[in-house]
């Protein structure tokens, strides 16, 4: 049966006189039109019935609601039918069951996200499990709640609390909800749907309060509380939402509803959350919530019908800031882990980091002592590969050096089963050259975790033309299990997100020798929407890094690489960074970054060794410029991974872009930015710079191939070419 033949929701009556309206949407019976006009019917028939006291609503298959389907938003297909504004709000949900004559109860299970928990919000009362998730998180896609949310979480949870939900986009689970008001009762999955029906008839029967959450005004504070915290959350969203409007659109929306009033609320909600449905920053991150998915899908390989294997007992080689790292995301899934190092003292350390990251989730709060002994306890830490034997995973995440990966994995293949994936952290090196003194290249990939491991979303899953589909399945599986992001890429020096990188900080050294002053370039791209720019980051990350990478790609392809000596003339002088206190900024010790005047010194020794002459034109570029010097390098990059098949669709390039460069994602991503802009916008411009400033520029045949025929970047090859 078709997704869309199972949109429906279903009226069952019971002796008790409880209608039960289940919504039968798989996957995560997402809200549409067909659903609301289903719901709407199944409401009317159980209030029209005479043997129906009370209704509860639920979800089928153990999942209350998803909330909106949010594929027809920002126009990525054709949307749905729209009803008269303000229909679904105000007349159905608002006048039709708040306000029935007939009290409805919502039982929760899995998740009640978005329009779902704006219809549980709308019942008289809520029964959750202690594990089911609510929360609002509409502003991660560019909308704002639209179904009265804005309105009925403030007055259930209070104020702060509803704006952090809502700004934060993050869900409480059913027990938090129910300290904090929004969930009446708490019970086991098997007790839910008696609890809830019981609760129905007690409130039919005015045995329990007969809420309507709307007019509830005990949990909103006095008028000049409201307006510090309105002005508080103002002064965050301004902080931190650059280049986006809708979390202001949102603080606005709360604030009518408690000055004029929750009519007047859900009114100013229904206009704003129209307007932002159809706006070009929730089809960017729309786009962005498919890739992400989408990402889990690789043809040829997800498409076989493999299963994954259950991986029960992983190991890590190298207990460094990588290796401990990735163990921590490892035991906090509750996976067994073996930690291996070359003797005591590293081995120590290797495990002390592990603790120190699950100690900082005790400081924030976010874990109990009692369950970071127990996490600590999946950990074991061993300077032999004699417990190798029964792992079935390993991820080796020693220093980046060829040989001495190539003589592991000789001895991990002595050690291990043979159905052991053996997998390599590493960032830049060619995988198939770590397996070359191996039989194994069949199981051999890259696991390409980012700093810090436990933190960081993203995953590059590498895999080799040798690598089987079975072990990119089972990664993909693990990755998922770890909470992370996996994408599947091609192996390559740098793989996407590395290779993605590397123009990125040339461009700005480019510029830089060139007359364009440094923190313009950081200022530019941080206005941009990245979390800092080029040289901020090189200095986060350390110059020792920046020259060992881009060694590599000097080597690989020397033709499009820009020799700038400035890093290494700074390393030179002992400014690596941030952890020498001195780099392209200026740190004190709180690690504040501050311009250096010093800076231009070591600038005009590199322009000299490069001889290049400071250009007035980049002395004084515009910012837009800046932006595109920057970026369009990139694209052009991420052109020639898609023509190699590194990646295989412009998404994957996409959530790279976001999840491990720091993309905005109210821009979509690389891929979809460019194609924003035109791809003959993009290749003309790199065009007339590689004529001024060298082949660091030039187009590659993929860009000006597309470019030529006006067809975007992220079409497939296929389309691409039945468009030809
Ligand atoms: C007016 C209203 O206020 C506006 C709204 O309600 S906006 C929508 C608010 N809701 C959300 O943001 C929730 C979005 N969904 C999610 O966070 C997660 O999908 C989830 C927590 C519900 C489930 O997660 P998980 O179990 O990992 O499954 P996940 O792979 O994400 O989703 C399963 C499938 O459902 C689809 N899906 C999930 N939520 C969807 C939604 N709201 N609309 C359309 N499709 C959705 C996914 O694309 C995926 O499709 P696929 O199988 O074809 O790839």
């Amino acid at each position: 049966m078709s997704r869309e033949a199972k949109r429906t929701t279903v009226l069952e009556v019971g002796d008790d006189g409880v209608a039960l309206i289940t919504i039968v949407n798989p996957p995560v019976n997402a809200l549409t039109a067909d659903i609301f006009h289903s719901l709407s019917e199944s409401y009317e028939q159980a209030l029209g019935r005479e043997d129906v006291k009370a209704i509860v609503v639920t979800g089928a298959k153990g999942i209350f609601c998803g909330g909106f389907d949010v594929s027809g938003f920002g126009g990525q297909k054709h949307q749905e039918e729209q009803t008269r504004p303000g229909y679904t709000s105000v007349d159905f949900f608002t006048d039709g069951l708040e306000g029935a004559k007939k009290p409805s109860v919502a039982a929760i299970d899995g998740v009640a996200l978005g329009g779902g928990l704006e219809l549980a919000m709308v019942c008289h009362a809520r029964i959750s499990t202690a594990t089911a998730r609510l929360g609002l998180p509409e502003l991660q896609l560019g909308v704002i709640p639209g179904l009265g949310g804005t309105q009925r979480l403030p007055r259930l949870v209070g104020l702060s609390k509803s704006l952090e939900m809502m700004l934060t986009s993050k869900a409480v689970e059913g027990t938090e909800a129910c300290i904090l008001g929004l969930v009446d009762a708490v019970v086991s999955p098997n007790e839910l749907l008696p609890t809830a029906r019981k609760w129905a008839l007690d409130i039919s029967q005015c045995r329990r309060p007969w809420v309507a959450s709307l007019y509830r005004t005990d949990r909103l504070g006095s008028l000049k509380d409201t307006r510090q915290i309105l002005k508080f959350a103002r002064s965050q969203v301004k902080k931190q939402a650059l280049n986006v409007k809708h979390p202001l659109i949102c603080i606005d929306v709360v604030e009518e509803g408690i000055i004029s009033g929750p009519q007047a609320g859900l009114w100013k909600e229904t206009q704003e959350s129209q307007q932002l449905q159809k706006s070009y920053t929730t089809k960017c991150l729309v786009h962005v919530f498919f890739a992400q998915r989408g990402a889990l899908k690789v043809p040829g390989i997800t498409d076989r019908g493999l299963m994954p294997r259950p991986l029960n007992k992983i190991a890590v080689l190298g207990g460094g800031l990588m290796g401990s790292g990735i163990a921590t995301a490892l035991i906090l899934s509750n996976y067994s882990v073996i930690l291996k190092e070359v003797n005591e003292k590293y081995l120590h350390a290797g495990i002390g980091r592990v603790r120190a990251n699950l100690e900082s989730h005790v400081k924030k709060g976010k874990m109990t002592e009692e369950k970071l002994e127990r996490t600590m306890s999946l950990l074991r830490g061993v300077l032999d590969y004699e417990s190798f034997r029964t792992v079935d995973l390993v991820i080796e995440a020693v220093i980046e050096d060829v040989s001495l990966k190539q003589q592991i994995f000789a001895e991990l293949e002595k050690y291990c089963s043979p159905y052991c994936i053996l997998a390599s952290n590493t960032s830049t090196i060619d995988l198939t050259i770590i397996g070359e003194r191996t039989n194994s290249l069949d199981r051999i990939a890259g696991a390409h975790f980012f700093s810090p491991a436990h933190v960081m979303p993203l995953l590059e899953i590498v895999r080799t033309r040798h690598t089987s589909p079975q072990v990119v399945v089972d990664l993909l599986n693990i990755g998922k299990k770890i909470k992370k992001i996996p994408v599947v890429v091609g192996n390559c020096t740098g793989f996407a997100v590395n290779r993605m990188f590397f123009p990125y900080t040339q461009a700005a050294l480019l510029l830089v020798e060139r007359g364009t002053n440094p923190y313009r370039i950081d200022d530019a791209i941080t206005k941009f929407g990245m979390p800092m720019g080029p040289f901020r980051l090189a200095d986060l990350v350390g110059f020792g890094v920046a020259i060992a990478t881009g060694m590599q790609f000097l080597e690989k392809f020397p033709e499009r690489t820009y020799k700038s000596m400035l890093i290494p003339i700074l390393q030179e002088d002992k400014r690596a960074g941030e952890s020498t206190n001195e780099g392209f900024y200026q740190y004190d010790q709180r690690r504040k970054a501050t311009a250096d005047p010093d800076l231009e010194k070591y600038i005009e020794k590199a322009r000299s060794i490069s001889g290049v002459t400071v250009d007035s034109k980049l002395v004084n570029i515009a910012e837009d410029d800046i932006v595109e010097m920057i970026f369009f390098p990139v694209v052009n990059e991420a052109c020639r991974m898609l023509a190699e098949g590194i990646a295989v669709k412009a998404a994957d390039l996409d959530i790279a872009a976001v999840m491990g460069m720091g993309f905005p994602p109210y821009r979509g991503g690389i891929v979809f930015w460019a194609d924003s802009l035109g791809s003959k916008h993009i290749c003309s411009r790199l065009d007339e710079w590689s004529k001024m400033y060298g082949d660091f520029f030039k187009p590659c045949p993929y860009l000006a191939e597309r470019a030529a025929k006006g067809i975007p970047l992220s079409l497939s090859s296929d389309q691409a070419n039945s468009r030809l």
